[in-house]
């Protein structure tokens, strides 16, 4: 008998995998080790930043009240009494008529409250002169006024990239705080596959989707472990799938969830007792997308099709992986932009379209990448975006505005908007 699945909305996939996610734990780690791993304790300023007034700019530290009635024809002159280079503290406060030659980033003296840049100076006896006056706090850069002490930057839960890798070190951080990484196994399956180095034979396929899913997965810094190819034998193929996720926090198997013959995922879900969230997403591609659940680890049944492919882990796997690690904005970001293609084919399933945005004197406009059934690979490789046209009734023109989900974009955001 012919199976017969009910497609559920991509929101609600997206929901019932995010339900399923299950934090690994906390671990602590070199600084240098942190770029791409997520806070497990936000960022709290251990101290002022800067920690001391300092100058910004190579000049004389001076008292603004000595600078009042300075002007072209009344210069008024000052005595400089040392010089302070950015590292070092002047040994004494200035006076009046003082002032100290000051480099950028060295601790404003005592009494200085203003900086005078060294082109605004023309050099005279034992020092400089002035043609205007300056005001207090001018050319200065104040104790605190980047973070002040025990104010909270960062919120655990944030992706660390390298502004926040500069942040902890600003306060010291040699070690941080992060949540764990999974550790993914990727398994390939197909008995028409071949390795990427071997000669093509007559009705074999190279395996792209292996290699793809690896580098989707490094994209975010996610340690893989490959299981490489299995042709579909339910047997060998449910073993391999076994060993695979008690070696690993979650599994990607690509292809055979559909409803062929040799569409074995499916049941090997059933022989390992794994539930399935679903197996049909009203989407296109990818609606025979399949997530499961086996005690606390995801199962992505990916599609074989390469855009099927690599839109279910954009959709499914990255904000899941994500929220395994503990991230708090897990999902793609988005944006609007102009359609640059007619496409007035109504659908049933909402689309997500391999597709190229670029910022243009109109506007920003997507248009696909070429290509665009679940089978195409060239145009996973040319897009930049995905182009969502919700299922429904009519169909959509060139000009609309349309939304775009931002592919390989460092930072996500926090809400599913579609
Ligand atoms: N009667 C029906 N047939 C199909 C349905 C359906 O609903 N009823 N769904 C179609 C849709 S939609 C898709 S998508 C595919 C999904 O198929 P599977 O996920 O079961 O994947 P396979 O059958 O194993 O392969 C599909 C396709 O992809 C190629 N492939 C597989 N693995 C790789 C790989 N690692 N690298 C590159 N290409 C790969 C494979 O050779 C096939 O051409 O099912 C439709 N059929
Ligand atoms: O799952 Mo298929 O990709 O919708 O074409
Ligand atoms: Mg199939």
């Amino acid at each position: 008998m012919v199976e017969m699945r009910k497609p559920i909305q991509v929101a609600e996939a997206v929901r019932l995998v995010m339900e399923h996610c299950h934090p690994l734990g906390v671990e602590t780690i070199p600084l240098e080790q942190a770029y791409g791993r997520v806070l497990a304790e936000p960022i709290i300023a251990k101290h002022d930043v800067p920690s001391f007034d300092r100058s910004p700019y190579d000049g004389f530290a001076v008292r603004s009240e000595d600078t009042i009635g300075a002007s072209g024809a009344n210069r008024i002159s000052f005595k400089v009494i040392g010089e302070i280079g950015a590292g070092h503290v002047a040994d004494r406060g200035i006076g009046q008529g003082e002032a100290y030659r000051i480099m950028t980033g060295a601790q404003i003296p005592e009494n200085a409250d203003a900086v005078v840049m060294l082109e605004q100076t023309v050099e005279g006896e034992n020092g400089f002169t002035i043609r205007k006056p300056f005001s207090p706090g001018e050319n200065f850069s104040f104790k605190g006024e980047d973070a002040q002490k025990g104010e909270v930057l960062i919120e655990a839960g944030t992706l660390v990239h390298p502004g926040t890798i500069a942040l902890l070190a600003t306060f010291g951080y040699a070690e941080v705080e992060v949540a764990r990484r999974p550790i993914a196994g990727i398994l390939s399956t197909g008995t028409e596959l071949l390795d990427v180095a071997d000669e093509l034979v007559p009705g074999k396929i190279r395996n792209s989707n292996g290699p793809m899913i690896v580098a989707q997965l490094t994209r975010m810094g996610i340690p893989c472990k490959s299981y490489g190819m299995q042709a579909d034998q339910l047997d060998a193929c449910t073993a391999i799938v076994e060993k695979a996720i008690a070696e690993t926090d979650f599994l990607i198997t690509t292809g055979g969830v559909s409803v062929g013959d040799y569409d074995y995922l499916p049941a090997i879900y059933e022989r390992l007792g794994a539930k399935v969230l679903f197996n049909k997403v009203a989407m296109r591609p990818g609606s025979v997308t399949t997530v499961a659940v086996l005690g606390e680890k995801l199962l992505f049944g990916l599609s074989g099709n390469p855009s099927a492919c690599f839109t279910g882990f954009e959709l499914f796997t990255r904000p899941a992986v994500l929220n395994i690690m503990g991230g708090t904005a897990p999902y793609m970001p988005h944006m609007k932009a102009v359609l640059g293609e007619d496409f007035t084919k109504p659908n049933p399933f909402t689309r997500f379209i391999r597709a190229v945005w670029e910022m243009t004197p109109e506007g920003i406009i997507a248009r696909p990448a070429g290509f665009n059934k679940s089978n195409a690979v060239s145009s996973i490789a040319r897009g930049n975006c995905l182009l969502v046209l919700p299922s429904g009734t009519r169909g959509y023109t060139k000009g609309m505005e349309v939304d775009i989900l931002l592919i390989g974009a460092e930072q996500g955001v926090k809400e599913w908007v579609l």
